[in-house]
């Protein structure tokens, strides 16, 4: 199975891809939705949150006071690391269960759809990374007009990710989503080509024999982190 990382920058259109993917039955694990169910009441995720942030994030009904905690973390790098490290193990660990899920009913590819793909180094982990790209300027125009919020607020969670422009060397495939949906629409069938093609039915052996399936994987993940490493080294030259 070929497990493709989706990301971008906030608001680079991301998400709207992950829809189009979806409605081609391609199937999407989602960090954002696992991320909001850790973290319901009940969870460990919001008994650590409530210990770190205290009872002031909690609606009265017990459930998280989403804006609350983001106007106090996109604001503060300490916090917003304190508040990743407690959600972000519970969300790795939902994701690796929902993909093994996939390839035990024989999907030959899913999605992951992460916003913090490569900042948290799962970019080393799937086959191929997709990173949707408009520029900072499109992005902050969206991003007001979907949050409604202030340009200092939009400011602060664009700053609290990798600048998009540093992402793009990272991909293996860029989705510019700086014009209209319609183009957007028309790039995503053809990603979704690109993928059958490469596909191809070399997955239909690695699902049937799953020790060549284990065997491809690690060849695949030592070839990655040789791109990696090379690519760090060539960034300490320049
Ligand atoms: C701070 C929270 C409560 C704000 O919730 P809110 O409903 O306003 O935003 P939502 O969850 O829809 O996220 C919107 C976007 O913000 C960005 N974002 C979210 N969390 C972070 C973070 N910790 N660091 C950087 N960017 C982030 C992502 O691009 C995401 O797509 C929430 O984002 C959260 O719990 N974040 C920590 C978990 C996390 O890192 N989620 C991202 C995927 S694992
Ligand atoms: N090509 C486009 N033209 C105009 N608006 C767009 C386009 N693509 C997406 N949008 C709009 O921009 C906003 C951001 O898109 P989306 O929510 O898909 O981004 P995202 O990358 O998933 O953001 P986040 O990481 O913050 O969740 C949405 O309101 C969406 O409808």
């Amino acid at each position: 199975m070929l497990v493709i990382g989706l990301t971008g920058g906030i608001a680079t259109g991301k998400s709207t891809v992950s829809s189009l993917l979806k409605k081609s039955d391609i199937p999407i694990i989602d960090a954002d939705l696992i991320a909001r169910q850790v973290v319901l009441p009940g969870t460990p995720a919001l008994a650590a949150i409530i210990r770190t942030f205290g009872e002031e994030v909690l609606f009265k009904d017990g459930f998280l006071d989403r804006k609350k905690l983001g106007s106090i973390i996109f604001d503060d790098e300490v916090k917003r690391k304190q508040l990743n490290a407690i959600v972000h193990p519970a969300v790795r660990r939902r994701m690796f269960w929902k993909t093994l899920s996939y390839w035990i009913r024989g999907y030959k590819y899913c999605v992951l759809d992460v916003p913090l793909l490569i900042e948290g180094g799962l970019n080393q982990w799937v086959g191929q990374v997709v990173v949707v790209y408009c520029s900072e300027e499109i992005q902050l125009r969206r991003l007001m007009a979907r949050d409604m919020s202030s340009e200092n607020a939009a400011l602060s969670r664009l700053r609290s990710q990798m600048p998009i422009a540093e992402k793009i060397a990272y991909a293996d495939i860029v989705l510019d989503n700086s014009g209209p949906e319609s183009e957007l629409r028309a790039r995503v069938q053809e990603l979704i080509t690109t993928f059958d093609k490469q596909v191809g039915w070399s997955w239909r052996i690695s699902w049937l024999l799953p020790p060549i399936a284990l065997l491809s994987a690690t060849w695949w993940l030592f070839w990655r982190s040789l791109k990696g490493k090379r690519r760090n080294s060539n960034k300490k030259k320049d």
